[in-house]
């Protein structure tokens, strides 16, 4: 029985991404993305690996989803990959979309809610060799689409999210290149992140037929200056500024804040927002996603290189308007990613959106932890993982107690999976995944969890 109840018909997932598990990318028509390109490029990823196999979710998918409902999860986000549905970003792939027509019948015969999610970074190379994010059309091109999507799948699907972490797809895939298409240039960054956020404006209202709900899913940090000097106090604002308030104003009101715009006029971002474009993309959402993993803390250091670990590879250059700044550890546990663990971060955020953007529905869309794990008798023993999600989770009670409209939470990720940059060198999934063999261990996490999910709340 749980004595930290949550709301009823409190949403209990996890996440993944389709580059990131599925594998069998020539199958069925599917085309390449730009992440099968960079994956493809020596130095990329490290020990060169890819997602040409992942975890064979393409083919286990009946498996898994099996394995979501006997754990007692009620939910799950997935990403659709793009190029499966539009090999070329143009026309309709019909066996692409027939995988994932098939995924949602298991998923509901499971008694599991789909939340898909649109673009999880798996833009088609084909788009990309036209200009990519960068180029306007691009948004445009996501419209058609989300269209075709929805349209084949919002009889089963009712949640929709547009873009996942436009800030990674714009500022690592375009500003610093550990992510995919692999380009360092500020102004390429800029564009790619307003046409991202025009990309969700236009798509949207498309999404809302037929009874569905829409969102977004960007990542937010708790950040915090190390000192109250004015030099650390105004780093502090510009990187809350460029990760948090860009985005969240542009969705949930329809205009960029003026000092981040200040901040972005040295990379000609001015000449990318187009008279309308704010008004499509500003109060759009049904509800907010938000991916949470920690705090930045930071400081200001004109030798800085302005980076947080993102790829093994993170480049010196940093990410438009982290010039100049460091982000420090302030002494907490970390992950395996070097990520510290924050819990408080989270409640800070949650309280935040809901007190600074009303009246908008929340949901944690990613959170969770990567840590080594060792098999053991034929199990996982992660209990550091556990006491991760069980600290966010409790941060989520308490912001919920405070008022917070929270209304589910998508542990990431269901299985260990292919870690962009990392390969699959860091670990994220409630269940592990055996590469060589790809058979599936609940960690302990993962029976913890899927409690916590039958009992709606903590003990
Ligand atoms: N890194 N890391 C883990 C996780 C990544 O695997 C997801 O694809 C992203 O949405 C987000 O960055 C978070």
């Amino acid at each position: 029985m749980a004595t930290r109840g949550f709301p009823e018909g409190f949403a209990w997932g996890a996440a993944t991404a389709s580059y990131q598990i599925e594998g069998s990318v020539t199958a069925d028509g599917r085309g390449a993305s730009i992440w099968d390109t960079f994956a493809h490029t020596p130095g990329k990823v490290l020990n060169g690996e890819n997602g040409d196999v992942a975890v064979d979710h393409y083919a286990r998918y009946a498996e898994d989803v099996a394995l979501m409902g006997s754990l007692g999860l009620n939910a799950y986000r997935f990403s659709l990959s793009w190029p499966r549905i539009q090999p070329g970003g143009r026309g309709v792939n019909g066996a692409g979309l027939d995988f994932y027509k098939r995924l949602v019948d298991e998923l509901l015969e499971q008694g599991i809610t789909p939340y898909a999610t649109l673009y999880h970074w798996d833009l088609p190379q084909e788009l990309q060799d036209a200009g990519g994010w960068p180029e306007r059309d691009t948004a445009y091109r996501f419209a058609e689409y989300a269209q075709v999507a929805h349209e084949a799948l919002s009889d089963r699907v009712k949640h929709w999210m547009t873009v996942n972490e436009p800030w990674c797809a714009a500022f690592l895939g375009y500003g610093s290149g550990d992510h995919a298409p692999g380009l360092r240039s500020s102004a390429q960054a800029v564009r790619a992140a307003h046409h991202l956020l025009l990309a969700h404006g236009l798509a949207a209202p498309l999404l809302k037929a037929n009874d569905c709900l829409v969102g977004a899913a960007p990542n937010l940090y708790a950040v915090t200056p190390v000192s109250d000097s004015e030099a650390d106090l105004d780093a502090a604002r510009r990187i809350d500024g460029l990760q948090n308030r860009f985005f969240l104003d542009a969705l949930l009101r329809g205009s960029y804040p003026e000092d981040v715009v200040a901040d972005l006029e040295p990379f000609g971002f001015a000449d990318v927002v187009q008279p309308g474009d704010l008004d499509l993309i500003g109060g759009k959402v049904d509800f907010l996603g938000i991916n949470y993993y920690s705090r930045h803390t930071v400081s200001a250091d004109p030798d800085a290189a302005g980076m947080v670990a993102t790829s093994p590879f993170a480049s010196a250059s940093p990410w438009p308007g982290a010039e100049s700044v460091a982000f420090v550890n302030a002494g907490r546990p970390v992950t395996d990613m070097g990520w510290e663990v924050d819990p408080g971060g989270l409640h800070e955020i949650l309280t935040r959106v809901a007190k600074e953007y009303p009246s908008v529905p929340l949901y944690i869309t990613e959170n969770g932890a990567a840590y080594v794990d060792t098999v053991a008798d034929g199990g996982v023993d992660d209990q550091e993982r556990l006491d991760y999600i069980e600290a966010h989770l409790a941060a989520c009670h308490d912001a919920i107690a405070d008022g917070v409209p929270l209304k589910g939470y998508f542990a990431w990720s269901f299985l260990d999976n292919f870690e962009w940059g990392w390969g699959y060198g860091k670990r994220f999934g409630l269940v592990y995944v055996d590469y060589e063999t790809q058979v599936r261990i609940p960690k302990s996490s993962a029976h913890w969890y899927g409690r916590v999910a039958r009992h709606n709340g903590l003990s």
